[in-house]
């Protein structure tokens, strides 16, 4: 029982842990092309060049219904975030810029969790 509680404790606070990294790059300066699902009626072509899309707010929405079992799994759909820029998107484009920025931010903090 005792080991349980320990990892149901570990399991809440890296739940809290996640949300608090997922805040932190909802507001960052170069979010704004990853806050909501790329918009296919604006890019056509995104819809076929991209299998798996993935936001910031689908990840918030995975997180409050409790869909990642490990915190492995929130950090794969951030990455996935950022393959999925860098497949569309020229690198100095003003949205790959900001995808590269992004994915720096979030590697810093990811390894300090
Ligand atoms: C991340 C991403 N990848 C490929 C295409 C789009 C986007 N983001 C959207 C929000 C976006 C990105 N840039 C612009 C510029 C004018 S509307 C608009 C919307």
């Amino acid at each position: 029982a005792k080991k349980e509680k320990t990892s149901a404790r570990r399991a809440k606070q890296d739940l809290a842990s996640c949300k608090n990294l997922l805040s932190c790059l909802e507001c960052h300066e170069h979010a704004w092309p990853f806050l909501l699902p790329v918009n296919t009626k604006q890019f056509p072509q995104y819809k076929k060049a991209i299998k798996t899309p993935m936001d910031l707010s689908t990840i918030k929405r995975k997180l409050q219904e409790g869909s990642y079992k490990h915190k492995g799994e929130f950090a794969s759909d951030v990455r996935l975030i950022f393959s999925n820029c860098e497949e569309f998107n020229e690198d100095y484009s003003p949205v790959g810029r900001a995808g590269h920025c992004m994915r720096q931010y979030f590697e810093q903090q990811w390894a300090q969790m």
